[in-house]
């Protein structure tokens, strides 16, 4: 990778605020820096929005709503469509645009944009399938007509963990559906959001449909935008501590809100597992993203008589993974986003190990420039350490034993989050049993990867509220009308 080739992609990167489809400076002229976090410099500087630019792009995409919510969903299809086409011819600058912005190697951010880019097609097929009904009222006389609308203006603000998924899982859903945003990426993780806002222009979306703000005072413009009349949904991906705070802002105005939480996944192998399939999902649960994903695979139960040589699989492989900047081809470990990540993940280890697990692999911060964290395995964890409670959110694989399948159970749903778990076994009927009894959204039956477009993304308890993708998705952006006719 030539610094000549990062150099052009990020200068092609638009640095303002795209409000009402011109791109402009931030009012009172801040700007924020963007950096590698694998070397920590500074690889671009942009628009670092205020409240007033906030309700400028609120009133941008307000002014542009009823124009898109009478476009037909064709159309508004057609131009979902060209934008994953575009993708499809960007995506190595997609690529390469995640990597140097959140860390992730360039391979991972590959896996992102074909990801992401799937949204963009599974719901520019979807905005032509939604439909009403009409028919007889079988309570009584008269007819029932039951039809579809599209809520209104939407604010959707998005993590670092998956710059260009996050943004396309909710930008497609709404824009489907007829609704105009305002998007707001993460600062530490602004560009893919902006480089997608060009595509979208390129795509031929009319101006004020998508909205994009970037800022480093994310209360402070949020709050006016969810407090205002005119917006009708929210939509966030985040942490659960943040969820209810806007839960709690978007409570005065009653609000629609779709909440993408924190996860805490259970990873499952039972001692009927395929352990070859174990181990390799085990890794891509775990390590994809650096272990930076809500759906990362957080406490691996293992039963006990299969835990010893699980745990010998997972460090053997562990120990061959190769930390770097994600621009190398080699590197299979990049950094974690900031400093903040390091010290938490040495935090979550250290108190393990302090209260009686072993340290089979890794274990330390990396020394030197960037935020790297060595590939770790805990094995003997204890119960009630941090690291089953907490997400992690780095790349430690903490290893806990259980003898029984009761047991597993009650440890797997011992916790407030309920996004994803994972479960390996042979046993057709045991597997059967664990989608009654694990209380998560979602579940990985043998499978260490589950996210996919078609699918309705979501957890149960503290992890949320609404499903992103599959044919449930695009019903966050939309609201029902019940009509009773005597004809
Ligand atoms: N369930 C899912 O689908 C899913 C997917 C990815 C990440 N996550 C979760 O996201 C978290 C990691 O992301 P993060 O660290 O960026 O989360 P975060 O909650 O700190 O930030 C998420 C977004 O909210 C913004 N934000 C923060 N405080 C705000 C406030 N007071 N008002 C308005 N906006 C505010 C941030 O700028 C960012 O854009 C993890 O907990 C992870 O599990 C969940």
């Amino acid at each position: 990778m030539t610094a000549t080739r990062e150099h052009d992609l990020l200068t092609a990167v638009p640095d303002g605020l795209l409000i009402g489809g011109r791109w402009r400076p931030a009012s009172a002229g801040a700007t924020l820096t963007v950096e590698d976090p694998a070397t920590g410099k500074t690889i671009k500087t942009v628009a670092d929005a205020g409240p007033d630019d906030g309700m400028a792009a609120l009133d941008a995409a307000v002014a542009a709503a009823a124009e898109w919510a009478a476009t037909p969903a064709r159309v508004r299809g057609e131009i979902l469509r060209r934008a994953f086409d575009l993708l499809q011819e960007r995506r190595e600058d997609f690529a390469l645009l995640m990597t140097l912005e959140m860390g992730k190697p360039l391979a991972e951010a590959r896996g992102e944009v074909t990801y992401g880019g799937e949204f963009l097609r599974w719901f520019s097929e979807e905005a032509v399938r939604v439909t009403g009904r009409y028919g007889p009222n079988p309570e009584g006389t008269g007819r029932m007509i039951v039809t579809q609308h599209p809520v209104g203006p939407c604010f959707l603000i998005t993590p670092w963990n998956f710059p260009l998924a996050m943004a396309t899982r909710k930008i497609a859903p709404a824009l489907a559906a007829g609704c105009t945003v305002v998007v707001k990426p993460a600062a530490l993780t602004p560009l893919t959001t902006l480089y997608l806002a060009n595509l979208l222009q390129d795509a031929g979306l009319p101006d004020g449909v998508v909205n994009v703000i970037t800022t480093s005072s994310s209360s402070a413009v949020s709050g006016p935008i969810i407090a205002d009349p005119r917006l009708r949904k929210l939509s966030f991906t985040g942490s659960t501590p943040v969820g209810r705070r806007l839960l709690e802002q978007a409570a005065a105005g009653v609000l629609r809100t779709s909440m993408e939480l924190g996860g805490n996944a259970p990873f499952v192998v039972f001692e009927d597992a395929d352990l070859d399939k174990a181990v390799e999902g085990a890794l891509a649960a775990k390590f994809r993203n650096i272990g930076q994903a809500c759906t990362a695979a957080n406490r691996f139960l293992v039963h006990r008589t299969v835990a010893v040589e699980f745990a010998r699989r997972v460090t053997a492989a562990v120990d061959g993974f190769v930390i770097g900047r994600g621009t190398d081809p080699d590197v299979t470990i990049g950094p974690l986003v900031d400093d903040k990540a390091v010290a938490k993940a040495e935090a979550l280890v250290k108190d393990a190990v302090a209260r009686g697990a072993e340290l089979a692999s890794g274990g330390s911060r990396v020394e030197g420039a960037g935020s790297f964290f060595e590939p770790t395995v805990l094995t003997g964890v204890a119960p009630g350490s941090d690291i089953l409670r907490e997400e992690i959110f780095g790349p430690v694989l903490a290893i806990a034993p259980f003898d029984t399948e009761d047991e597993a159970v009650a440890l797997a749903n011992d916790t407030e989050y309920g996004l994803v778990s994972y479960v390996y076994t042979e046993s057709l009927s045991r597997g059967q049993r664990m989608i009654e009894r694990l209380e998560t959204g979602m579940m990985g039956l043998n499978v260490g990867v589950v996210s996919n477009a078609a699918a309705p993304f979501g957890g149960w308890k503290m992890s949320g509220l609404g499903r992103e993708g599959g044919a449930e998705g695009i019903h966050e952006y939309l609201q029902t009308k019940y009509t009773l006719t005597p004809a």
